[in-house]
């Protein structure tokens, strides 16, 4: 059970006593807005993050929500990726596939990683012609608001630097308005060759969920949340979802607030 909860602005500040708790909470979030958008629309549109989110997915791949979602309706897209080979350590599909694909039965038609025969621009470039393609036929949503797509559900983790995807703190990409999907080569955290979502579309989502685990992450925490606005905005801070933005902390992390 989350230790305290609290309203910031939109979004909604969930504190558990560990990682484990965490973990259970993320994977009852991530359960009960599959089971709403699976009656609502037959689909799941769901994106992920690399890092330490997937290890905090790892309930989902156990009862009751193995049995109980329904996996041929999951559509998994990835918010930033290395541009590296599938099968390289470095790759975020790798990490997804060996912690959470390969545990569940989603359709291998449904599971959108980059083609990583690409350059980095090349890749970027695909993977939003990919998401334009599944906009016309309707799997992912479109946002009315914003005229970009608009997922179902992002399950973000944030670096020790307040950045989320690729977007890092001081980037000029962290401005990018008019592309879905972009690139990077000068990554600060490696390897630097990267794609990523920009935040025209991170913001166009329904639901965001931010899960940071840590005392790594204090600082970061205690200055996004925090009452102090005096610097630039973080990467994070920019994080506004058309939807419910919910920031599942574990103590560690939230030990600055
Ligand atoms: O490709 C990546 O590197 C990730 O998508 C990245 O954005 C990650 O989410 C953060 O760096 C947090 O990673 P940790 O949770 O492992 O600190």
């Amino acid at each position: 059970m989350a230790e305290s909860v609290t309203e910031k602005s939109k979004a909604e500040v969930k504190v558990y006593d560990s990682e484990e708790e965490l973990a259970v909470a993320l994977a009852k979030y991530t359960a009960d807005l599959s089971e709403k958008f699976c009656k609502e629309r037959d689909a799941f549109t769901v994106v992920v993050s690399g890092g330490s989110l997937i290890k905090s997915l790892r309930k989902l791949v156990e009862p009751p929500y193995i049995d109980s979602i329904d996996w041929s309706k999951w559509h998994i897209f990835w918010v930033d990726e290395r541009v590296v080979p599938k099968d390289h350590p470095d790759s975020n599909y790798l990490l997804a596939y060996d912690g959470f694909l390969s545990k569940i039965p989603i359709p291998a038609g449904h599971v959108y990683a980059i083609n990583d025969a690409l350059s980095a621009e090349a890749a970027a470039d695909d993977y939003e012609t990919c998401l334009r393609h599944l906009v016309k036929s309707k799997i992912l949503d479109i946002s009315k608001e914003s005229g970009f797509p608009k997922f179902d559900v992002m399950l973000l983790g944030m670096g020790p630097d307040g950045h989320i995807a690729s977007l890092f703190p001081g980037h000029p990409l962290v401005h990018e308005k008019e592309k879905w999907v972009t690139f990077i080569k000068d990554s600060p955290k490696p390897p630097p060759n990267r794609i990523t979502f920009t935040f025209p579309v991170i913001n166009s989502s329904a639901n965001i969920a931010l899960a940071i685990v840590g005392a790594g992450k204090a600082d970061v925490v205690q200055k996004s949340l925090g009452d102090d606005k005096s610097s630039d905005l973080l990467p994070v801070q920019m994080v506004s979802p058309e939807g419910e933005l919910v920031w599942y902390l574990d103590k560690d992390a939230a030990s600055k607030l």
